[in-house]
Order: C-alpha cells, then structure tokens, then sequence
C-alpha cells in the first residue's frame, strides 16, 4: 500500500498528508499515553532548505523531511518551476532544480499555491540569483497578526534587487541586473528575511556583510549546506555573517534536524496528560533555552543521551524569579524563547500550581484562542492581545470536552493538548491547520494510547 503510494508520488506528488481543506478531531480526553515518540523532522528547517535547493541545477538529496501539508506544498511550487522532484521514500527527496520555467511564477496556479505557504517567501532569492527576476504573491503561513516583508524587501533591494508591489494582485515583482554584495543591517531579526538575504549573497558579486542577523539552528543549518554546495559563510551561529559570493553552487545531502515544536509540544502534552513518555533522538544541544523553559514550568525532564523522558507528572508546580517574582514567559529572536511555543507553554499551564504570565511578544493575534481554553474551564485571563495570565489549577478540577475550532497551527495543537487532558469528548475543526505542521499527529498519538479519531 505505502509503496504504491509513493510510486504514485513520484508521478505526480500526491501527498500522504491529508489534503482537505478543514477536518476534524473527535478526542476522547483523559487517557494517559505512555511509550516513546521520535519527533519529525523540523517544518521551518525543511522550508528553507527545499528552498535552497533551487540555488542549483545539480541534485540535492534532502533526508528526514516532515510529511506535513506545507513542505508538500513548497515541493509542489519546486515542481510546477520544473525542478525534478523525486521521493525516494516518504522522508527522504531528491531534487533537482536544471530545467527551471521562471515564467511559471506568473501562472495563477503558482500565485495561489504561493500565497498558502510562508515558505514560499525563500524562493525569491533563488531565483533572482540564477534567472534575474521573481515574483512573489503575499505569503501565506499562520493568521497570527502582522507579518511585514520589510527585512526580505530591504536586505534584497542593498544586495541590488529591484521590486514592485501591485497593491491590487498583492503580488510583489522582482529583478535585478546581477546582485552585488554590500553591508547590510537587517532591519529586524527575521528568520525568513535572513534566509532569503543569505541565499542572495551567497551568489553576489563580492563580499556582503549581515548584522543583525537571525541565528536559529535551522538558519545555522541552512548556512552549513550552502558551504557544503560551495558558499563562503562566515560567522555561522552570530548576528555577524560575511559571505563572501561565489559564481556557482553543486549539488549535496542535507538532513533535517529534529522538529524543536514538536518536541515542546510533546513535553506539554505529557505534563497536562499526566502521562510518562520518551522523546527520541530530540539534538538536545540545538534546542537551546526550550527544555529550561519548560523546567522552570516545575516539569521533570531525564535527559538520557538525546532522549527527553518525562515522567508521569501528578503536580507540577511553576517556579518563581529569583527575588519571588511572577513567573513571565516570553519570546525572543533566538537564542530566547521561540513564539511558536507559547500555546503549548499556556496550555501547559493550566493544571500547573502556580500561575504564569505568558507574555506573546511578537505576534499580535496569537492568543484569542484562550477563549476555548476558557469555556474548558481552564482560568485564564486575556489581559491584552499579547499578554495572558494563567492561574493554574493544580489538577483541582479537570477541562471539561467541547466543539471548538483550531485557528492556526500552534493553537491547534494546544487545544489538542487541551482536549487530550479533559474529561468527556471534544470536537476540533479545521485541524487542517494542525496538519501544516505535524505528521500524522493522531496517528502517532494513537500509538502511544490517545483515543482520537480523524473525520
Ligand atoms: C516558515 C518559518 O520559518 N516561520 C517562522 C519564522 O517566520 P518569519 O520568518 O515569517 O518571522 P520573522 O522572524 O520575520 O518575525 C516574526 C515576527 O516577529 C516580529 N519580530 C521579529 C524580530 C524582532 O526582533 N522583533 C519582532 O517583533 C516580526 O515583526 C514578525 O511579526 O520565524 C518566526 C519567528 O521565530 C516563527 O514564528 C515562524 O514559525
Ligand atoms: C507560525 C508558524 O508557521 P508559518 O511561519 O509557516 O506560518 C509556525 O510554525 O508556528
């Protein structure tokens, strides 16, 4: 069955993950999991890599990719461009970017297939380095507040590209006569803004020079492969890249590193839960401030190797500041806290003793969904768009199931969590959102003793 699957994929992509357009999740809540879960390859590395592999005409063999919605999307645009993509197995893709039609960028299969994806933002310097022009329909990715392009447009403009936005088609077009490398000073720390200006640089003419740039582990790896396929970056892990530009780039193997949300995903989950699970193969070292957070959140992790164990937790109390103040938790670019966790931190928080504040920096509209957590019966306070209060309830009483809707991916998960915890069934529409990012996440639930039934 599997096999014939990806043969069928190999002809035309047809994807393993579900395609539909919304779904839902019956979860029958309070069953405890138990056994070991390996997480999937990480989706905002994938994105920039895939990306990256247009940077070539040579082959790029990509290892551990997540079979998610939006890298199956991102390796549609790749092959409507022409590139040979080729799935060698449903984690593993070759890709071939020789034959590349950049008129395609124009057609209105390519602009509405764009827009569905944040990914799609990373394409621009590729092709605007091997081919002089692009064109890029507004982004899509999570309605999660404001999501400025300034960064890219900037960063791609001092390298010497040109663009226009037609406000109309909400479609930005560039060109340029050849890029040419310069002093940039990012305009803000953006992980997408860097990974497009890093491509762009890396094909210039001369040496550019980014400050103020994002340092994540997936930028670092995209760094990596593109010295591996022939690029001169220094700096790899700073705010300080030079690059110095080289005319052409070949081919390579890239691995994903293991997804750092899912793996925080799973440590919340197993805390609400009560449940005792093993993360497997989690590449502790790149997971930063993630398992501290979630330790200051009074949950035990047994680091053994770079499996994360975490034990069946009855209590888990949230530690104060030093000096006795509320605990806050807030992101911040890399090396802080990640945005894409503070859902799951929040959901986690509600059967914490103890109270948080959980303080959503960076994006505006990421916390409206604590309105179902509420009707749950969790106790929350929204204080304003970015700031919630989570008084924790120390397993007093448990959330109770109900119908709600998942609005973006991490939310999504969160109510997952949530209903996972309650008692009685809950209903989650839309879980198509939940799809963008996690692999056959019911299944693999189910697998370590979740009762949640896809429909
Ligand atoms: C496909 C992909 O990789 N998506 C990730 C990427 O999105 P993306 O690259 O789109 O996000 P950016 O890093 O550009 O910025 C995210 C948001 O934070 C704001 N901002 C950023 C830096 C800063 O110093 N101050 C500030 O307020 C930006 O204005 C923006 O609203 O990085 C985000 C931030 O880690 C993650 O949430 C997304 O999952
Ligand atoms: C916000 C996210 O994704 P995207 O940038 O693709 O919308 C996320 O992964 O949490």
């Amino acid at each position: 069955m599997l096999l014939e699957k990806i043969k069928n994929r190999e002809s035309n992509l047809t994807t393993f993950a579900p395609m539909t357009d919304n779904g839902t999740f019956i979860v029958e809540g309070g069953h405890k999991l138990s056994g070991e879960i390996i997480p999937q390859g990480a989706k905002n590395e994938a994105l920039q890599i895939i990306s990256c592999c247009l940077m070539t005409p040579e082959p790029v063999l990509l290892e551990n990719l997540p079979d998610i919605l939006d890298v199956n999307k991102l390796l549609d645009l790749l092959a409507g461009l022409g590139a040979e993509v080729d799935r060698i197995d449903r984690q593993t893709v070759r890709i071939t970017a020789k034959n590349i039609d950049v008129e395609y960028m124009l057609s209105k299969e390519y602009v509405s297939d764009a827009q569905r994806i944040r990914g799609s933002v990373m394409l621009i310097a590729p092709m605007l380095n091997r081919y002089g022009r692009a064109t890029l329909p507004k982004p899509g990715g999570d309605k999660i507040g404001r999501r400025r392009l300034d960064t890219h447009l900037l960063g791609l403009q001092a390298l010497g590209g040109d663009f226009q936005y037609d406000a109309d088609r909400h479609i930005y077009t560039f060109t340029t006569k050849g890029l040419k490398g310069t002093y940039i000073h990012m305009d803000e720390i953006s992980v997408t803004g860097t990974a497009n200006v890093v491509m762009a640089a890396a094909l210039a003419d001369g040496e550019t020079t980014i400050y103020n740039a994002a340092c994540e582990p997936y930028l670092q790896q995209l760094c990596k492969m593109l010295n591996r396929m022939g690029a001169k970056i220094e700096g790899i892990g700073s705010n300080l890249l030079k690059i110095q530009g080289v005319d052409s780039l070949g081919g390579t193997e890239h691995r994903m590193l293991p997804d750092m949300i899912e793996i925080g995903s799973f440590i919340g989950m197993a805390a609400m839960t009560g449940s005792d699970i093993t993360i497997k193969d989690c590449s502790i070292q790149n997971l930063g401030i993630i398992p501290r957070t979630f330790e200051r959140m009074g949950i035990t992790l047994n680091m053994k190797g770079d499996d994360i164990h975490i034990p069946a937790h009855d209590h888990y109390e949230i530690q104060s500041f030093i000096d006795g103040g509320l605990m806050t938790i807030y992101d911040a670019p890399w090396p802080g806290f990640t945005p894409d966790l503070m859902s799951i931190c929040l959901v986690t928080a509600i059967q914490a003793r103890g109270s948080v504040l959980i303080h959503q920096k960076m994006f505006e509209s990421r916390l409206f969904f604590v309105d179902k957590l509420i009707d749950m019966g969790a106790q929350i306070i929204l204080c304003d768009p970015h700031r919630a209060t989570v008084i924790g309830m120390d397993r007093r009483a448990p959330l109770r199931g109900i119908s709600m809707s998942s609005p973006d991916i991490r939310a999504g998960v969160s109510l997952l969590i949530a209903a996972l915890s309650a008692e009685g069934t809950s209903r989650i529409d839309n879980i198509h959102q939940i799809d963008r990012g996690y692999q056959d996440i019911d299944g693999r639930l189910r697998a370590l003793g979740a009762s949640i039934v896809r429909e």
